[in-house]
């Protein structure tokens, strides 16, 4: 419950490594950008106009007092704001639908990724902290690449259509006020890096809070029973602590940077103004001409500013980036062959031969050389110590890893020639603790056979022996079976459990410890459905108890390993 964080925080990804890994997923969408940035252009480039009319207006309407020269540039302003508007509309639009596209091909594609992870990294993880990598840092991507490339670009344009007009009304007093261009740099320089550190310290945070939440509520009952409310509370408050501080310190350096950027806004501002007055009282320039320069250097401003923002987007994107890059490097701990059989023969004959495991970071193997066969309709009944890789047999069964030595085969061929999908359809497996969806009693029984026929689902609750119960709830099929089917009782849940594998009807069975957790007559009561379930299978039975034991017709004896010489053979009854 207290894992530390597998967050690697300092693999260092640049903004541009980020950019260059993400930018692909704009693929398809990207005439889209353009077409959203040369709007957003033309809206820039409509301003410049229309702060062109108001100097206009100024010296021929308002300075010579003159009301008819006013009707004319005053329509085409009009016309100007309108197609301002309709531009503005339409770049926005078009930023914000690509920005989602990406983000939703983004999530889909590492969410994807993850799925294909065996389920042995995802223990290994806080999901709280999954959980905000595939949402908060996936949109602080999403500013950087797409909104980000608009705004970047718009904002440079933009920066050379404001700079283009000061320069063509006054270009003496517009190099002035460009000289003061290198301060902005300066500030900016000095902020992204310390942004950067702060992000990257408010995502390992976010995704902490997440977690806590996540483990503290799904484990509610243990923490009321162990009286541990105030501790978790603890727990969460000093996580909040932590990013709050965080947070705290990047909205210093960004509430920071707006007003020493204006500072220097103004700086550059009072120069032209009072360079400007001097000008205006030798007349070498309009009043018009003053305001209308004015216009363009207070409009120049805010793209540069942008520009700016977008590097601290960028500082941003990158803690995020680290974080996303980080799981998609991480490799699924088997891989599917290029031309993998997509058929199996679904008799269910499984044999493993000489098979020796060893987990990740293990120094003793959890299976050294064993090996045994069942076939069909046989029952397998597989027992041995705490310990002693029992459940580690399922794992390899259903590929979750592959053997480091020895082989497993299905009806003789190597199950790494099978498809992952195809040989995962071949086997079912029932687990030691009952796993059911937050949904319907039907959705839960058809899971592993979508598409299955109201008949099939009774036919496999009757046959599973949940029909009466099952009916009995408040909407039959209908109810809903809460987190985890805890609306349930254990032996109810073991009886959806049954009647899914039933509908699944796949040729090899695995039962792992499938009577644990329940008493004595539950489990009696879901003997009767499991033999339904068996007859006609492949069914490994894996489990303490050995009163099946003479049903059984093989049973395999597992002793804990020391080394890989010491092999754990199949001992028959
Ligand atoms: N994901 C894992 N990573 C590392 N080691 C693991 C992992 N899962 C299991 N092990 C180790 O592998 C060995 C075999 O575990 P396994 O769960 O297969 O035993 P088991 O016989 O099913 O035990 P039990 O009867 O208690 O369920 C144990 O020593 C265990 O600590």
């Amino acid at each position: 419950m207290h894992r530390t964080p597998a967050v690697s925080s300092s693999s260092g990804v640049s903004a541009k490594d980020a950019f260059r890994r993400f930018w692909p997923y704009t693929r398809g969408f990207r005439r889209w950008l353009v077409v959203g940035a040369l709007l957003l252009i033309l809206s820039a480039a409509c301003e410049v106009v229309a702060i062109w009319l108001f100097g206009d207006i100024t010296d021929r309407v308002l300075a010579a007092k003159d009301l008819h020269a006013f009707w004319t540039p005053a329509l085409i302003w009009l016309e100007v704001a309108v197609l301002t508007g309709v531009a503005t509309f339409g770049g926005s639009y078009l930023t914000a639908l690509v920005g989602e596209r990406f983000l939703l091909r983004l999530r889909d594609a590492v969410f994807a990724h993850v799925q294909g992870l065996s389920p042995d990294f995802l223990d290994n993880r806080r999901l709280g902290d999954l959980m905000v990598r595939l949402t908060g840092d996936i949109e602080a991507i999403e500013q950087f690449v797409a909104s980000g490339v608009i705004q970047t670009v718009t904002a440079a344009v933009s920066a050379v259509f404001f700079a283009g007009a000061a320069l063509y009304v006054r270009w003496d007093l517009a190099l002035v006020s460009f000289a003061v261009a290198p301060l902005f740099w300066v500030a900016v320089r000095n902020f992204t890096s310390r942004f950067r550190d702060a992000a990257v310290r408010e995502r390992e945070s976010s995704g902490t809070i997440t977690s806590v939440v996540e483990e503290s509520l799904s484990n509610q009952a243990l923490v009321q029973a162990y009286n541990r409310e105030r501790a978790e509370r603890g727990r969460l408050h000093r996580e909040g602590l932590s990013w709050l501080e965080a947070k705290m310190a990047e909205t210093r350096l960004a509430a920071l940077y707006e007003p020493l950027v204006q500072v220097i806004e103004t700086v550059c501002v009072l120069v032209v103004l009072g360079f400007g007055a001097w000008e205006l009282t030798a007349d070498r320039v309009t009043l018009g001409g003053l305001l209308s320069f004015a216009a363009y250097l207070g409009y120049l401003y805010p793209p540069i500013q942008s520009l700016g923002h977008v590097n601290l987007l960028a500082s941003e994107a990158t803690a995020s980036a680290e974080r996303i890059v980080e799981l998609m490097e991480t490799r699924p701990a088997v891989a599917e062959r290029p031309a993998a059989r997509t058929r199996a023969a679904r008799r269910g004959r499984v044999a493993f031969d000489g098979v020796t495991f060893r987990y990740p970071g293990a120094d003793r193997p959890a299976l050294a050389n064993l090996s045994f066969r069942a076939g069909p309709e046989e029952l397998v009944l597989l027992t041995g110590p705490s310990g002693s890789g029992k459940s580690t047999i399922t794992k390899l069964l259903l590929r979750f890893h592959d053997p480091e030595a020895g082989r497993i085969r299905l009806d003789g061929v190597d199950i790494r020639e099978l498809s992952l999908a195809t040989l995962r359809d071949t086997v079912t497996v029932l687990q030691q603790e009952t796993m059911l969806f937050p949904c319907t009693v039907r959705e839960n029984i058809a899971y592993g056979r979508p598409g299955a026929t109201d008949e099939q689902i009774v036919a496999a609750a009757r046959a599973a022996d949940a029909h009466d119960f099952i009916t009995a709830l408040p909407d039959g099929y209908e109810t809903p079976v809460g987190q985890r089917g805890r609306l349930l009782s254990g032996g109810q849940r073991q009886r959806i459990a049954i009647a899914r594998a039933m509908v699944r009807d796949a040729p090899v069975l695995i039962l792992d410890e499938p009577t644990t957790g329940l008493d004595a007559s539950t489990a009696r009561r879901v003997l009767e459905p499991l033999r339904r379930l068996m007859a006609d299978r492949t069914t490994i039975l894996i489990t303490h108890d050995l009163h099946l034991a003479p049903e059984a017709d093989k049973v395999v004896t597992l002793r804990p390993t020391s080394t890989v010489d010491d092999p754990q053979l199949a001992r028959l009854p």
